[in-house]
């Protein structure tokens, strides 16, 4: 059994794998502590996707340390299972990218568009042949909200007090969280026009993250595309076979 964990920069999503079972599941916010992080059964590897390091991640350091686990990590390189990176500085590329980039091709064995809605928006494009063609990195809703709040001194609202989806909001709180999502819908849109001036022959569309389900339900249904929720972790077999 393989404990398998993505750490991303607002919440730790894990699973436990008995070859291509899953035998438990979880997600936390990493500022809850990986206390929460409760096992009841006994994997014997622990494969991870960082993209938080130094004191942020010390409590799953200490969590490996109390129960002898010594911990592979994934890291982004030129070359992984068949994809090529597009960066020249290839281990810069985040690591959450380059997996969901490598398990999104092996999944569609074609090309394909990976976008990924957590802290950061991000989107990759891989081709047919496996060759990286670069992406972006936008920030998300949540990033989008704290931004807002910072820099301004009348942008305040109730939290729950809005309508989802992206029509013109008429209060403080319905406009914010309308442009919000827009926002992340069109960079998503535009993510798209890109990959089709790149790949006119067509690719695959597969969105995974926290944020997947409200930005899959606001881009309508002009684009057929997949829900991955686990793409990154899915990654790991690859990258730490
Ligand atoms: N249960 C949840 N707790 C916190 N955020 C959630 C939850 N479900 C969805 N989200 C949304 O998902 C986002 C985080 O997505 P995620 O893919 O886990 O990010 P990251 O990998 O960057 O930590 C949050 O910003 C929030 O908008
Ligand atoms: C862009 C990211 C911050 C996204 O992190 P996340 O939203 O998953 O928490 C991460 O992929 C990262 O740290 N990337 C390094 C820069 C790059 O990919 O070019
Ligand atoms: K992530």
């Amino acid at each position: 059994m393989i404990l398998e964990c993505d750490i991303g920069n607002t919440r730790c999503k894990w699973r436990v794998v008995d070859g291509d079972q899953v035998v438990e599941r979880g997600s936390f916010a990493l500022a809850d502590g990986f206390e929460n992080l409760v096992l009841t059964s006994q994997p014997k590897r622990v494969r991870v996707a960082s993209v938080v390091e130094g004191d942020n991640l010390a409590g799953f350091t200490r969590f490996c340390a109390e129960r002898g686990f010594s911990p592979e990590l994934a890291h982004s390189t030129a070359e992984s299972a068949g994809v090529v990176s597009a960066y020249n500085e290839a281990a810069k590329l985040g690591v959450d990218r380059w997996l969901g980039a490598v398990a999104g091709y092996k999944r569609i064995q074609g090309a394909v568009l990976v976008i990924d809605a957590g802290t950061a928006l991000k989107a990759d494009l891989v081709s047919a042949a496996g060759q990286h063609l670069g992406g972006y990195i936008a920030p998300g809703i949540a990033l989008m909200e704290s931004s807002l709040l910072a820099g301004t001194d009348k942008v305040r609202f109730d939290r729950q007090d809005y309508t989802a989806g992206v029509a013109f909001g008429c209060a403080t709180a319905d406009a914010v969280n309308a442009g919000m999502l827009a926002a992340q819908v069109g960079a998503v849109a535009v993510a798209i026009e890109e990959a089709k001036r790149r790949i006119p022959e067509g690719f695959a569309i597969l969105l995974t993250g926290g944020d997947s389900v409200s930005i899959y339900k606001a881009l309508g249904e002009a684009h057929e595309i997949e829900i991955v929720p686990e793409l990154v972790l899915d990654g790991l077999q690859w990258l730490l076979p």
